[in-house]
């Protein structure tokens, strides 16, 4: 079963789930369930309000929507986001997926609330051949954004 929800106690009234505004379309539009004032040079991480079911060799992959690079100078911080599967109901947000924006221009943008800030692709991987060999250790994910770094 692959596709998203709503992240529990969200208010989403009057919003949608991500849809695909054209027949053709590979993306999914992501909209921001806040508005946000984002300032030049700052990276702001904004809240979607769902989260993601995948199957275990899918990602989603989250990609800025052209129009907002080309009108507003805002891009993805991380050039791409990768959505992984064992995110979905994490221990700490629920699975919750934010898209984390900067402003490369020289003036503050507003996004408000119900507007679309990104797009997400559904995406089978491949693993290496001798995945899982039992050379390294995986753990369960906790969160996201550095959840996995060891301090
Ligand atoms: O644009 C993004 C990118 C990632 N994530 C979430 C989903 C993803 O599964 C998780 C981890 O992302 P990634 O592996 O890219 O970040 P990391 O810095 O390696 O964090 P972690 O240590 O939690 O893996 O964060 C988002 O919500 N939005
Ligand atoms: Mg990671």
């Amino acid at each position: 079963m692959r596709g998203f929800e709503w992240v529990p106690d969200i208010d989403h009234t009057n919003l949608s789930l991500p849809f695909r505004q054209t027949k053709s379309a590979a993306g999914y539009d992501l909209l921001t369930i806040e508005d946000a004032v984002i300032s030049p040079g700052k990276v702001m991480l904004i809240p979607t309000g769902v989260r993601v079911r995948l199957l275990p060799t899918e990602c989603l992959l989250i990609y800025a929507r052209s129009s907002l690079a080309v009108k507003y100078q805002l891009i993805l911080a991380n050039g791409v986001g990768v959505i992984d599967a064992d995110y979905y109901n994490n221990d700490n947000n629920f699975g919750h997926i934010f898209i984390p924006l900067v402003n490369i221009g020289e003036v503050a943008v507003h996004v408000e609330r119900g507007e679309r800030i990104a797009q997400g692709i559904f995406t089978p991987f491949l693993l290496a051949t001798d995945d899982g060999n039992g050379s390294y250790d995986q753990k369960t994910r906790s969160g996201g954004f550095g959840s996995t770094d060891r301090v």
